[in-house]
């Protein structure tokens, strides 16, 4: 059976292990670089990046993760976990933060606000309705959310938001690094893939949705078929958008 970690130090991990128990799969909690090894997955979960970083130098966590992104395993980002696997990320705090890199875009770690400008929204997403089924949005769940700002060629852009009119204006750097200027597009990147790397900006894992943790199972699946063969990821778990039936949701979830 595949085993999908999840990263465990800080942030909305639980979150994360209760949406694949409610598509029937069991996710390990992981804090070791050792934990890592015989992982098929592993989901990089929202939270603060700074203090996720400090903890994960803290546990010497940089390298293993580096290398299982470039082994080309499935890896997940939302939201800190984004900042996380963004080559470049600005906006950060003062001596800002170590990445783990892989995933070829520009990240602005703060782009919507602060807490106070969280915020919910329904993304147009077409990929996710073709793959998994259901509606063609999904319900984004903002919480002081990065976006991104800049992609490179492979990367494939699953979902774009509006940007909210009451939202601060920010600066980022330029091209060369030197100025800053004002972002002024209407809208923004928030949810991308680049072959085995997914990563949204916003946080699935707190809606009853789970058509985003089905299609990283997908991912996974395309890239280790036989780990899924004893998986029954099809009809009984499956269940309807919004999660299966046959399973009690043991945390507090949007509807
Ligand atoms: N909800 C989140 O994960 C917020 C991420 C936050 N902007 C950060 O730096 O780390």
């Amino acid at each position: 059976m595949a085993v999908v970690g999840v990263l465990a130090l800080q942030g909305s991990y639980n979150e994360h292990m209760s949406a694949l128990r409610r598509i029937g799969v069991k996710g390990v909690e992981v804090r070791k670089p050792e934990q890592l090894q015989g992982l098929d997955s592993l989901i990089i979960p929202g939270g603060e990046s700074t203090t996720m970083a400090k903890l994960a130098n803290y546990h010497n966590l940089f390298p293993a993760l580096r290398e299982f992104v470039g082994a080309g395993k499935p890896v997940w980002g939302t939201c800190a976990g984004l900042i996380f696997l963004a080559n470049k990320a600005v906006g950060q705090k003062l001596g800002g933060q170590e990445l783990v890199g892989g995933l070829d875009c520009t990240v602005h770690r703060n782009f919507f606000g602060s807490q106070l400008q969280s915020f919910e929204t329904e993304l147009s997403v077409p990929m996710l309705a073709d793959k998994e089924g259901g509606s063609n949005t999904c319900r984004g769940v903002f919480i002081r959310a990065p976006a991104i700002l800049e992609v490179g060629s492979d990367v494939e852009i699953l979902a774009e938001c509006p940007v909210p009119s009451g939202r601060p204006s920010i600066t980022i750097p330029s091209a060369e690094g030197v100025e800053e200027e004002v972002y002024s597009k209407d809208r923004v990147i928030v949810a991308v893939r680049q072959g085995s790397i997914l990563a949204t900006a916003f946080h699935p894992e707190l809606t009853s949705d789970c058509r985003w943790h089905r299609f990283f199972l997908d991912m996974d699946k395309e890239s280790h078929p036989k780990a899924f063969s004893a998986l029954s990821l099809s009809s009984s778990s499956r269940g309807s958008e919004g999660g299966s039936k046959t399973k009690p949701f043991d945390l507090p979830i949007f509807e």
